[in-house]
């Protein structure tokens, strides 16, 4: 059966399941102690102080009944001082609240950023951009807001409740037991609901990452939407997006208000009870009428926080589900980094690659591959679309790993190499250059950060390059936009090749280098790669044969397969399926382009 995306999404990110997050996320949360304490601390001074204030206001009440003018300057005195311990205590709960949420927050977000860096590509393959994002903005969000406001209601509410008992214990047992009859019942119902409750908020939580998603997916296709003339079906689909969001925050608050509607039924229920019974015990002359009054608040004061706590699950169970969802991103599996293994800085003898066979998912894009690139060779890789050209470049760049067969680098498996020590020899230009917000030299300045400004211009020049961005009205300093946007496919290529070119390396990997480079551009490039390829290892990918001339030994895949191999003029000489190839694109004129 097909699965779906979010199982394809669990098979890389494993969401944490609820009590297994909260643990991990306490135990994160431990190492900023001291931000704990202060909270914990000034947390529970407030509540004592709130938790006071009906003692305080019962007796006055008592002060009022006996007309005793102390007992009511007392009760001033001591309403003041509560006020005042409570407005202190409250200012270092929201500012240390705000520290240990945010600290945490942004915490999680560097690590799982740090880890979207070093999972395999295969898993960008599978996972959708939106959703990741939608992980790490919405779901880090949604934690923050939990610590900061709902962390600390818990302790106040725990707080409140114990101190509430224990005071009404002590102005009066069977009273106490009056107002606490509805408790059990507000349990069973609460407890009754927490399935609901979780699905509810599960399902907002998937919504609303279906939408940052679609939008990802939109903001980066917009051009082709515009020429296809499909915005209204795009329209339509995030409209539908939209409205499952919608609908799951309506389920979701119906529910919530239901909720609220039946606990405030309980709460006054349980206040009707201790008025009831505390009338009778007044009229029975075994309370004054300041416990009573105390009383009533306590019961409002006690339920408050019982009703915050219950409702606390609900928020406890969205950010659970986004917490667990950010440690699923944290967890995702590495790339095979072979941290402590070999470390290498030269290639002294060759690249093999001995049987390889390999897979994406079912289907197989490269079967028993034989294939030796030396050391200063420069090799070309053709075939038709779908061939494996570039499936090859990506086991030899290490970004997937062989399912059989080995590549050795130096007669050394490749696993066994250190993944960075290895890529620091290469320098790849890929089919879809990234570009960063920036100016171009910015950009190439990322692959080669020991470049000076001067140094890259004068590459650019040698390598004809800087006639292209000379066409751009900034020349170099011109900003590239987001992901290149504000450049040409032809000018987003030679930002590419520069910034290979600059990284000075000892092994180039080209895929289509100069595919949207006009044909006068093409031929200076040509000229200055020749001279800089001489002198290095260069595997070129193309089904264009204008660079082929470039190259020492042609491969031709096919399939997956490698069918032909040689040098130019035996490949013709053969007249195989490079032949056909070559003749498709230039005619059989039997011309040669060397
Ligand atoms: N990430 C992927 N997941 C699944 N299958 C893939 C993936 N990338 C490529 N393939 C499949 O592997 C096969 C080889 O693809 P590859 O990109 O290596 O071909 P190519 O020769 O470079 O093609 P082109 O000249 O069009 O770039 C194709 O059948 C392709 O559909």
């Amino acid at each position: 059966m097909k699965q779906t995306y979010e199982e394809i999404e669990e098979t890389y990110i494993k969401t944490l399941k609820g009590r297994a997050a909260l643990k991990r996320l306490l135990k994160d949360m431990a190492k900023n102690r001291k931000q704990m304490a202060v909270l914990i601390a000034s947390v529970m001074i407030t509540a004592i102080a709130a938790t006071f204030s009906p003692l305080a206001i019962g007796d006055a009440v008592n002060g009022v009944a006996d007309r005793s003018f102390k007992v009511i300057l007392d009760f001033s005195l001591l309403f003041i001082g509560l006020a005042m311990i409570q407005f202190a205590s409250n200012r270092f709960r929201v500012i240390s609240s705000t520290i240990l949420a945010q600290g945490t927050v942004k915490n999680l977000r560097d690590r799982s950023f740090k880890s979207i860096q070093h999972v395999p590509i295969s898993f960008f393959s599978k996972v959708k951009a939106g959703f990741l994002i939608s992980r790490m903005t919405n779901d880090g969000e949604t934690l923050g807001e939990f610590l900061t406001f709902q962390i600390p209601s818990v302790v106040s509410g725990m707080t409140t409740v114990i101190l509430s008992i224990a005071i009404m214990l002590y102005l009066d047992f069977n009273l106490t037991l009056y107002a606490l009859i509805v408790l059990p019942f507000l349990s069973i119902f609460t407890i009754s609901l927490q399935g609901k409750v979780r699905k509810n908020y599960l399902r907002t939580r998937r919504t609303i990452a279906a939408i940052t998603g679609n939008l990802a997916e939109n903001i980066s296709s917009i051009r082709s939407i515009k020429a296809f003339n499909v915005e209204s079906y795009t329209e339509e689909r995030f409209d539908g997006l939209n409205n499952d969001n919608l609908n799951a925050n309506i389920r979701a608050s119906r529910l919530s208000s239901m909720y609220g509607a039946i606990v405030r039924i309980i709460e006054y229920s349980g206040i009707a009870i201790v008025v009831l019974a505390g009338a009778i015990q007044l009229k029975a002359g075994l309370i004054s009428i300041g416990i009573l009054v105390s009383f009533i608040f306590y019961v409002q004061e006690f339920f408050d926080p019982v009703i915050q706590l219950s409702q606390l699950y609900n928020s406890y169970q969205s950010s659970i589900v986004g917490v667990g969802r950010i440690y699923g991103i944290i967890d995702s599996k590495k790339e095979v980094q072979s941290e402590g293994e070999i470390n290498i800085s030269t290639l002294n003898d060759s690249i093999v690659l001995k049987d390889v066979n390999f897979a994406y998912d079912d289907s197989d894009a490269l079967k028993n591959i034989n294939l030796t690139i030396k050391k200063g060779e420069n090799i070309g890789i053709v075939g038709h679309t779908g061939a494996g050209k570039t499936t090859l470049s990506n086991l030899i760049m290490k970004f997937y790993t062989p399912q059989t067969g080995e590549i050795l680098v130096d007669g050394r498996n490749l696993s066994e190499i250190n993944t960075e020590s290895y890529r620091n020899l290469i320098s790849p230009v890929l089919q879809e250059p990234f570009l960063f917000r920036g100016t171009i030299y910015e950009n190439v300045k990322i692959a080669a950060p020991d470049k000076s400004e001067n140094e890259i211009e004068k590459l650019a020049s040698d390598f004809s390059l800087k006639r292209i961005f000379d066409k751009l009205p900034e020349g170099m300093e011109t900003n590239v936009g987001e992901l290149g946007r504000s450049l040409s496919e032809g000018q987003k290529q030679a930002i590419a090749i520069l910034r290979a070119l600059c990284r000075d390396p000892q092994i180039i990997i080209m895929d289509e280098p100069t595919s949207n480079i006009d044909p006068y551009s093409e031929k200076f490039i040509f000229q200055s790669l020749e001279k800089f390829a001489r002198e290095r290892t260069l595997i070129l990918i193309t089904h264009r044969f204008s660079m082929i001339s470039l190259v020492d030994k042609i491969i031709v895949l096919q399939d997956g397969k490698i069918v032909e191999s040689g040098t130019f003029p035996e490949l013709r000489e053969k007249k195989g399926i490079f032949s056909q190839m070559y003749d498709i694109l230039y005619g059989n004129r039997g011309e040669s382009i060397e």
